[in-house]
Protein backbone atom coordinates (compact mmCIF):
# COMPACT_ATOMS: atom_id res chain seq x y z
CA UNK A 1 0.00 0.00 0.00
CA UNK A 2 1.49 3.07 -1.48
CA UNK A 3 0.95 5.92 1.23
CA UNK A 4 1.62 9.63 0.35
CA UNK A 5 3.50 11.88 3.15
CA UNK A 6 1.83 15.11 3.24
CA UNK A 7 3.81 16.74 6.00
CA UNK A 8 6.52 15.04 8.29
CA UNK A 9 4.48 12.06 10.33
CA UNK A 10 0.87 12.83 8.14
CA UNK A 11 0.47 9.74 5.71
CA UNK A 12 -2.59 9.42 3.39
CA UNK A 13 -3.48 6.26 1.77
CA UNK A 14 -5.62 6.55 -0.68
CA UNK A 15 -8.09 3.59 -1.62
CA UNK A 16 -6.62 1.90 1.18
CA UNK A 17 -10.22 0.03 1.52
CA UNK A 18 -11.24 -1.33 -1.61
CA UNK A 19 -15.27 -1.70 -2.71
CA UNK A 20 -15.70 -4.53 -0.89
CA UNK A 21 -13.94 -3.57 2.15
CA UNK A 22 -15.85 -0.55 2.52
CA UNK A 23 -18.91 -2.23 2.37
CA UNK A 24 -17.97 -5.07 4.97
CA UNK A 25 -16.87 -1.15 7.25
CA UNK A 26 -19.85 0.38 6.39
CA UNK A 27 -22.09 -2.91 8.20
CA UNK A 28 -20.06 -2.98 11.66
CA UNK A 29 -20.98 1.10 11.87
CA UNK A 30 -24.35 0.58 10.74
CA UNK A 31 -24.09 -1.75 13.37
CA UNK A 32 -22.64 0.78 15.80
CA UNK A 33 -25.35 3.36 14.77
CA UNK A 34 -27.59 0.86 15.80
CA UNK A 35 -26.66 0.44 18.80
CA UNK A 36 -25.87 3.33 19.65
CA UNK A 37 -27.72 6.50 17.85
CA UNK A 38 -25.74 9.44 16.30
CA UNK A 39 -25.90 12.69 18.63
CA UNK A 40 -25.20 16.27 18.08
CA UNK A 41 -22.39 17.84 20.30
CA UNK A 42 -22.25 21.12 21.48
CA UNK A 43 -19.41 23.47 21.48
CA UNK A 44 -18.29 24.46 25.18
CA UNK A 45 -19.46 27.56 26.39
CA UNK A 46 -21.72 28.71 23.56
CA UNK A 47 -23.56 25.64 23.50
CA UNK A 48 -23.75 26.04 19.34
CA UNK A 49 -24.20 22.44 17.73
CA UNK A 50 -21.65 21.08 15.54
CA UNK A 51 -22.70 20.78 12.01
CA UNK A 52 -21.70 16.83 12.64
CA UNK A 53 -23.78 14.22 14.04
CA UNK A 54 -21.31 11.82 15.98
CA UNK A 55 -21.38 8.22 17.67
CA UNK A 56 -18.59 6.29 18.53
CA UNK A 57 -17.34 2.32 19.73
CA UNK A 58 -14.74 1.43 21.99
CA UNK A 59 -14.10 1.68 25.86
CA UNK A 60 -14.43 5.40 25.61
CA UNK A 61 -16.08 8.05 23.06
CA UNK A 62 -15.20 11.40 22.50
CA UNK A 63 -18.18 14.04 23.27
CA UNK A 64 -18.91 17.73 24.04
CA UNK A 65 -21.69 19.82 25.29
CA UNK A 66 -22.05 23.22 26.70
CA UNK A 67 -20.83 23.25 30.26
CA UNK A 68 -18.27 20.25 30.54
CA UNK A 69 -16.52 20.60 26.91
CA UNK A 70 -14.84 17.97 24.95
CA UNK A 71 -14.05 15.01 26.57
CA UNK A 72 -14.23 11.42 26.83
CA UNK A 73 -16.88 9.15 28.33
CA UNK A 74 -17.33 5.46 28.47
CA UNK A 75 -21.37 5.73 28.16
CA UNK A 76 -23.64 7.39 25.53
CA UNK A 77 -24.68 10.86 26.62
CA UNK A 78 -28.35 10.12 25.83
CA UNK A 79 -29.30 6.10 26.58
CA UNK A 80 -26.01 5.96 29.22
CA UNK A 81 -25.20 2.35 27.91
CA UNK A 82 -21.44 1.50 27.35
CA UNK A 83 -20.37 1.87 23.50
CA UNK A 84 -20.20 -1.54 21.73
CA UNK A 85 -16.43 -2.75 21.33
CA UNK A 86 -14.30 -1.42 18.58
CA UNK A 87 -14.95 -3.94 14.79
CA UNK A 88 -12.23 -6.19 14.57
CA UNK A 89 -11.66 -5.41 10.93
CA UNK A 90 -10.97 -2.10 13.04
CA UNK A 91 -8.72 -2.99 15.57
CA UNK A 92 -6.96 -5.19 12.10
CA UNK A 93 -6.26 -1.88 10.50
CA UNK A 94 -4.78 -0.26 13.39
CA UNK A 95 -2.36 -2.53 13.41
CA UNK A 96 -1.71 -3.02 9.64
CA UNK A 97 -1.15 0.58 9.69
CA UNK A 98 -0.04 2.37 12.92
CA UNK A 99 2.05 -0.98 14.50
CA UNK A 100 1.36 1.13 17.73
CA UNK A 101 1.64 -1.83 20.80
CA UNK A 102 -1.59 -0.66 22.71
CA UNK A 103 -4.68 -1.50 21.31
CA UNK A 104 -7.18 1.86 20.30
CA UNK A 105 -10.00 2.98 23.09
CA UNK A 106 -12.16 5.05 21.19
CA UNK A 107 -13.56 5.11 17.26
CA UNK A 108 -15.31 8.38 17.06
CA UNK A 109 -18.01 8.53 13.86
CA UNK A 110 -18.24 11.34 12.44
CA UNK A 111 -21.16 11.58 10.05
CA UNK A 112 -21.38 14.57 7.61
CA UNK A 113 -24.58 15.51 5.65
CA UNK A 114 -23.83 17.20 2.49
CA UNK A 115 -23.57 20.97 3.80
CA UNK A 116 -21.44 19.92 7.39
CA UNK A 117 -18.13 20.73 8.09
CA UNK A 118 -15.69 20.68 10.72
CA UNK A 119 -13.27 23.77 11.97
CA UNK A 120 -9.87 23.45 12.42
CA UNK A 121 -8.38 21.70 15.71
CA UNK A 122 -6.48 19.58 17.08
CA UNK A 123 -6.95 16.43 18.49
CA UNK A 124 -5.44 16.84 22.15
CA UNK A 125 -7.95 15.55 24.55
CA UNK A 126 -5.71 12.22 24.86
CA UNK A 127 -3.23 11.62 27.59
CA UNK A 128 -1.50 9.53 24.81
CA UNK A 129 -0.07 11.71 22.12
CA UNK A 130 2.98 9.00 21.42
CA UNK A 131 0.14 7.07 19.44
CA UNK A 132 -1.33 8.01 16.23
CA UNK A 133 -4.43 9.05 15.17
CA UNK A 134 -5.99 6.68 12.36
CA UNK A 135 -8.54 8.00 9.79
CA UNK A 136 -10.61 6.47 7.56
CA UNK A 137 -13.05 8.20 5.25
CA UNK A 138 -16.39 6.77 3.49
CA UNK A 139 -19.07 8.17 1.07
CA UNK A 140 -18.42 11.51 -0.41
CA UNK A 141 -15.09 13.18 -0.98
CA UNK A 142 -14.34 16.36 1.23
CA UNK A 143 -11.99 19.14 1.01
CA UNK A 144 -9.35 18.05 4.29
CA UNK A 145 -7.12 20.74 5.62
CA UNK A 146 -3.79 20.06 7.54
CA UNK A 147 -1.69 22.98 8.86
CA UNK A 148 1.18 22.80 11.53
CA UNK A 149 0.94 22.61 15.18
CA UNK A 150 0.06 26.47 15.55
CA UNK A 151 -2.99 27.94 14.43
CA UNK A 152 -1.46 30.66 12.10
CA UNK A 153 0.65 28.08 10.50
CA UNK A 154 0.52 27.50 6.91
CA UNK A 155 -2.17 24.81 5.77
CA UNK A 156 -2.44 22.49 2.91
CA UNK A 157 -5.73 21.06 1.29
CA UNK A 158 -6.35 17.90 -0.24
CA UNK A 159 -9.31 15.54 -0.85
CA UNK A 160 -10.35 12.38 1.11
CA UNK A 161 -12.51 9.92 -0.40
CA UNK A 162 -13.93 7.19 0.23
CA UNK A 163 -11.64 4.13 1.04
CA UNK A 164 -9.11 6.62 2.23
CA UNK A 165 -6.60 5.94 5.30
CA UNK A 166 -5.31 9.18 6.47
CA UNK A 167 -2.45 8.69 9.90
CA UNK A 168 -1.28 11.55 11.72
CA UNK A 169 1.61 10.21 13.70
CA UNK A 170 4.78 11.88 15.47
CA UNK A 171 5.32 15.38 14.34
CA UNK A 172 1.87 15.42 12.71
CA UNK A 173 0.11 14.19 15.63
CA UNK A 174 -0.67 17.67 17.52
CA UNK A 175 -1.11 19.60 13.81
CA UNK A 176 -4.33 21.38 12.96
CA UNK A 177 -6.71 20.07 10.96
CA UNK A 178 -10.44 20.42 9.61
CA UNK A 179 -12.82 19.38 7.25
CA UNK A 180 -13.78 22.69 4.82
CA UNK A 181 -16.58 21.12 2.86
CA UNK A 182 -17.93 17.76 1.51
CA UNK A 183 -17.46 17.69 -1.91
CA UNK A 184 -20.28 17.04 -4.74
CA UNK A 185 -19.99 13.32 -5.38
CA UNK A 186 -23.18 12.01 -7.14
CA UNK A 187 -20.42 9.19 -7.93
CA UNK A 188 -19.71 7.98 -4.75
CA UNK A 189 -22.66 7.64 -2.29
CA UNK A 190 -21.80 5.89 1.16
CA UNK A 191 -21.87 2.29 0.98
CA UNK A 192 -25.27 0.44 0.81
CA UNK A 193 -25.55 -0.34 4.58
CA UNK A 194 -24.83 3.20 5.52
CA UNK A 195 -26.99 4.89 2.22
CA UNK A 196 -29.67 7.50 4.31
CA UNK A 197 -27.30 8.11 7.23
CA UNK A 198 -25.92 11.10 5.39
CA UNK A 199 -23.41 12.13 1.98
CA UNK A 200 -19.75 11.12 4.47
CA UNK A 201 -18.87 9.44 7.30
CA UNK A 202 -15.14 9.65 8.88
CA UNK A 203 -14.06 7.09 11.26
CA UNK A 204 -10.99 8.11 13.77
CA UNK A 205 -9.76 5.54 15.96
CA UNK A 206 -7.69 7.10 19.12
CA UNK A 207 -5.66 6.10 21.94
CA UNK A 208 -7.18 8.02 24.96
CA UNK A 209 -5.17 7.04 28.64
O1 LIG B 1 -13.73 14.01 9.15
C1 LIG B 1 -12.51 14.05 9.13
O2 LIG B 1 -11.85 13.71 8.16
C2 LIG B 1 -11.77 14.59 10.34
C3 LIG B 1 -12.46 14.34 11.66
C4 LIG B 1 -11.69 14.92 12.81
O3 LIG B 1 -10.76 15.65 12.64
C5 LIG B 1 -12.08 14.60 14.18
O4 LIG B 1 -13.08 13.90 14.40
O5 LIG B 1 -11.37 15.03 15.11
FE1 LIG C 1 -9.64 15.88 14.51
Amino acid sequence: MQAQQITPGAFHYPAFLDAAAQERLAQEIADVIAAAPLFTSRMPKSGLPMSVRMTNCGPLGWMSDKDRGYRYEPRHPETGAPWAPIPQMLLDIWDELTAYPKSPEACLVNVYAADAKMGLHQDRDEADVAAPILSLSLGADCRFRLGGRKRADKTTALTLSSGDALILSGPARLCFHGVDRILPSILTPLPAPLAGQGARVNLTLRRVT
